[in-house]
């Protein structure tokens, strides 16, 4: 409680993000061991110091704040009261409706992480009911903070908007190196150099764009300007579709994201257990 973030519990604490989260909190100093409670179905995980239970309702009863990170289909069958605590979902498709009338809980926040939380590169949209007051959505916003950077959002409909925009992480540069990696080596360059020159523009040469003030429109035009290799390059690539394609992926990612929602609303209700 020393950093008056409280008591935090993470149910699922041992999947991908729930670790992530519970050892950036420890790393961090944002939580102490003794305030961190994990969940799984075994009752035990890799995680030293914590305590590690099955029972997510004994979890609920040692935390202030309690993370959701089971998979949706897995919270379908997961049983939980959250009574007064906050309670923090980084599950997909499955809504602030569904979460109260599953839990019970008032003060819902839900947030779309991604799998660069394990390196701290993550940034987490979050939403939050207007029971969450301001003292509490700082301590999410801490919490968030740990493995990279957040932001709140106006309404939760954009939830499910950022679920594909920034909750697919690393996937649509991966499928950029993908691409390139296979046009390369098509070409004849060697497999291993085509990787190593792809990976290094991807994950790279991109970090200009992390550069305070950096714009993707003024880098564009300022390579685009020498018209030359990469003015032929870009204005191919924009002449064939290629923001218009990104944009119907996007679009392809929130349609799925309501269907999800659609899918765990109306799956009955627990919240008085
Ligand atoms: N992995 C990603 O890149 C992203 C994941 N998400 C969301 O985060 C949530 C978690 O995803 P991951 O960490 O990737 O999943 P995961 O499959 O790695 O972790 C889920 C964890 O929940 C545990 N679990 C299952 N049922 C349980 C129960 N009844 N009680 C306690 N623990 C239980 C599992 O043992 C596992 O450790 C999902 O709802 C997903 O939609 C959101 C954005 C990105
Ligand atoms: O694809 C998914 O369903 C998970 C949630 C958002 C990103 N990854």
């Amino acid at each position: 409680m020393a950093t008056g973030i409280g008591r935090i519990g993470i149910i699922g604490g041992s999947g991908w993000l729930g670790a992530a989260f519970a050892q950036a909190f420890l790393e961090k100093g944002l939580v102490a061991p003794e305030a961190l409670t994990l969940s799984n179905r075994t009752g035990s995980g890799p995680i030293a110091g914590v305590t590690w239970t099955s029972d997510n309702q004994a979890l609920v009863e040692r935390s202030d704040i309690v993370i959701l990170s089971v998979r949706p289909e897995q919270f379908l069958d997961l049983s939980m009261a959250a009574g007064d605590r906050v309670l923090l979902s980084f599950m997909a498709g499955v809504t602030i409706e569904t979460l109260r009338a599953r839990t019970g809980a008032r003060r819902i926040v839900r947030t779309m992480p991604n799998a660069a939380a394990t390196i701290g590169a993550c940034f987490t949209p979050w939403f939050a009911t207007p029971e969450v007051g301001p003292d509490d959505k700082a301590r999410v916003q801490a919490l968030l903070e740990a493995c990279g950077s957040a932001g709140e959002l106006g309404s939760e409909d954009e939830i499910d908007y950022v679920s594909g925009f920034t909750g697919a992480g690393p996937a649509l540069p991966a499928l950029l190196a993908r691409a390139m990696i296979q046009h390369a080596t098509a070409r004849g360059l060697p497999p291993a150099l085509a990787r190593q020159a792809a990976l290094s523009v991807v994950t790279g040469a991109a970090q200009l764009l992390a550069e305070k003030d950096a714009d993707p429109s003024a880098i564009m035009d300022a390579l685009i300007g020498y018209r030359g290799i990469t003015a032929a390059l870009l204005e191919t690539a924009m002449a064939g579709g290629f923001e218009s394609l990104i944009g119907t992926a996007l679009a392809a990612g929130e349609a799925r994201a309501r269907e999800m929602s659609a899918r765990s609303a109306g799956s009955g209700g627990n919240g008085d257990a």
